[in-house]
């Protein structure tokens, strides 16, 4: 059954704690049927922004809503929000399915709700173990099942990926996927785009309490483009640009063109007589771009550490690794 997804509405956010401006007058949206990253380096103010929304920290200013009413307002708040802020918080000598027939007893939710939810995350059998002897990954997903316990239009999750294996991260990516597919608001935390560039669909991307840009994956991955490499530059630049594609030269040497359409490439190389050594899409590079726009910004690091990322430069194609 489709599910109307609760839109989030955070204006002007700001969080002091003493001197300090943890959240710096943040203003951004999350869209239902959709799966929105909430990004920034560690200590970049995600998780205070989050407990924000969710009315676990008193904000100093500004306004964080779910359909245009904040936490504290709604009625059946485990019906409309489930979130996952910290999937350490079990008591370690009840089992998962005490802790989550606990919680659906609070909202009148049978036993069987309890075990459809162990159920869909996997954790049918450990769940009758004390949540003490569980790996963080067990933790993790039985934070989803008690996040999800009321049916919620909205999921916040804080860091899901933490603590997953490639396997669970990929579990995790169509599980997440599915719930936006029933129409669900789904907003996650990160502090690595690289690590959700494959599941989010929207990015709301901060740094020290600031909103640093917000937008779709396809709106920060830019134009698609291709890597060329040839002996003779200057020809195939000069032929690329009489069929209407703009090219330049890279300090490797190889020439970057504004298209994503192989075959034409390769076409005018030919035509040129422009022999050809190497011929790909080039993916942008996002890790790159989130470093560059975050930049030194890791509140959490002193000065001698906190120096700005090595540049790597197209890393992404091919990229390997655990992302979700
Ligand atoms: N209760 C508090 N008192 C004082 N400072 C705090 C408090 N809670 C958070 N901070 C500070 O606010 C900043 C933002 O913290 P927050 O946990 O929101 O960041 P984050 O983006 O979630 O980082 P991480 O990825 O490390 O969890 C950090 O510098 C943190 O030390």
């Amino acid at each position: 059954m489709p599910t109307t997804g609760a839109r989030v509405e955070v204006r002007n956010l700001t969080k002091r704690f003493g001197g300090f401006t943890a959240v710096d007058d943040l203003s951004f949206n999350v869209e239902p049927g959709r799966i929105t990253g909430f990004l920034g380096p560690n200590g970049a103010g995600k998780t205070t922004s989050l407990r924000m929304l969710l009315g676990l920290v008193r904000q100093s200013a500004g306004t964080a809503t779910i359909d245009g009413q904040t936490y504290r307002e709604l009625d059946r708040p485990l019906t409309v929000v489930g979130s996952a802020l910290e999937a350490t918080n079990f008591h370690p000598g009840r089992s998962g399915r005490d802790h989550l027939r606990v919680l659906a007893a609070t909202i009148g939710a049978p036993d069987s709700r309890v075990d459809e939810l162990l159920e869909l995350t996997g954790i049918p059998a450990a769940a009758r173990k004390n949540a003490g002897g569980y790996s963080m990954g067990m933790r993790q997903r039985l934070g989803l099942a008690a996040a999800l316990i009321g049916d919620p239009r909205l999921l916040v999750l804080d860091e899901p990926a933490n603590g997953l294996d490639p396997e669970g991260i990929r579990w995790l990516r169509g599980f997440l996927r599915h719930l936006a597919d029933e129409g669900r608001t789904v907003l996650i935390s990160s502090h690595m785009l690289q690590e959700v560039e494959q599941t989010v669909d929207d990015v709301v991307i901060i740094a020290n309490g600031k909103l640093i840009k917000e937008g779709t994956v396809g709106d920060l991955r830019g134009a698609a483009t291709s890597i060329v490499r040839t002996t003779d530059t200057e020809s195939l630049i000069g032929a690329l640009r009489v069929a209407d594609v703009e090219a330049v030269v890279r300090e490797d040497g190889g020439v970057v063109a504004q298209t994503e359409d192989l075959r034409l490439i390769g076409d005018v190389a030919l035509r040129a007589g422009v022999p050809i050594h190497e011929l790909r899409p080039l993916a942008a590079d996002l890790e790159q771009l989130f470093f560059s726009l975050t930049e030194g910004t890791n509140r959490n690091l002193g000065d001698a550490e906190n120096q700005p990322a090595p540049v790597m430069t197209d890393a992404v194609d091919g990229h390997e690794g655990a992302n979700l």
